[in-house]
């Protein structure tokens, strides 16, 4: 299977993710009969009309889905430009959607994403914000992992002077099922750098990021 895939928009064309065939990306055939048996165990019949093709809609869908496995997350931070800009960048309400690694039902939400860039350092792109946010939600993940994989990846590719990621998310398998609260969102945050030591630069980062 391939190691990577040049970016993160994860889309299925002619059976293809970013021009990757889509048996590169995840291996269709087991989670075909992985499926079938589902519907098997859940006493439902596979060779029904409406059942027949599931098998393979759900594998080409996981290809898609959790395509962010495949993808190394430095390489997308790769395009930078030099500039003297030591304020904060801020990119707010990145839409996400992502897996719950628990139970495999999604959660989706929006992620908030901002950077003070080093002195003399350098800015990336503001696509490769949300590019990250794809690389890291488009697999099996923990809330907490993904806002800290966020930050953490940005510390070390970009070397600003701070990073500041919010994630704020409705879990399905808390909507759906089990405790059955519908609109519960949680909220988590990863600070690092001078955000984390200087409490005045955060408060003003926080109030950039939640737009109040
Ligand atoms: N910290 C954290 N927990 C999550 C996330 N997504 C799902 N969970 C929780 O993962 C936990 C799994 O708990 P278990 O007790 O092993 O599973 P369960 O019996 O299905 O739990 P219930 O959801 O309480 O019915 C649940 O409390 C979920 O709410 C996440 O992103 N972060
Ligand atoms: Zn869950």
């Amino acid at each position: 299977m391939n190691e990577s895939l040049d970016h993160v928009a994860a889309r299925l064309v002619d059976g293809r993710i970013n021009g990757v065939p889509v048996e590169d990306v995840v291996d269709l055939k087991r989670i075909e009969a992985a499926v079938r048996e589902i519907l098997i165990a859940i006493g439902e019949d596979p060779e029904r009309e409406g059942l027949k093709n599931t098998p393979g809609r759900v594998a080409r869908a996981y290809a898609e889905l959790f395509a962010g496995l495949r993808v190394d997350p430095a390489e997308i931070l790769k395009t930078t430009f030099a500039e003297d800009h030591e304020e904060m960048v801020v990119v707010r309400d990145i839409e996400v959607t992502s897996f719950c690694e628990h139970h495999l039902l999604p959660f989706f939400g929006v992620a908030h994403i901002g950077y003070i860039p080093a002195e003399h350092g350098r800015i990336t792109g503001l696509s490769k914000l949300a590019r990250l946010v794809e690389a890291y939600s488009r697999r099996p993940q923990v809330q907490e992992r993904l806002t800290s994989q966020i930050a953490d990846q940005l510390m070390a590719t970009l070397e600003p002077r701070g990073v500041v990621v919010v994630v704020e998310c409705e879990h399905m398998c808390m909507s759906m099922r089990g405790i059955r609260k519908v609109g519960a969102k949680t909220v988590t945050s990863a600070v690092r750098g001078v955000l984390q030591r200087d409490a005045k630069s955060r408060a003003e980062a926080m109030s950039l990021i939640l737009g109040r």
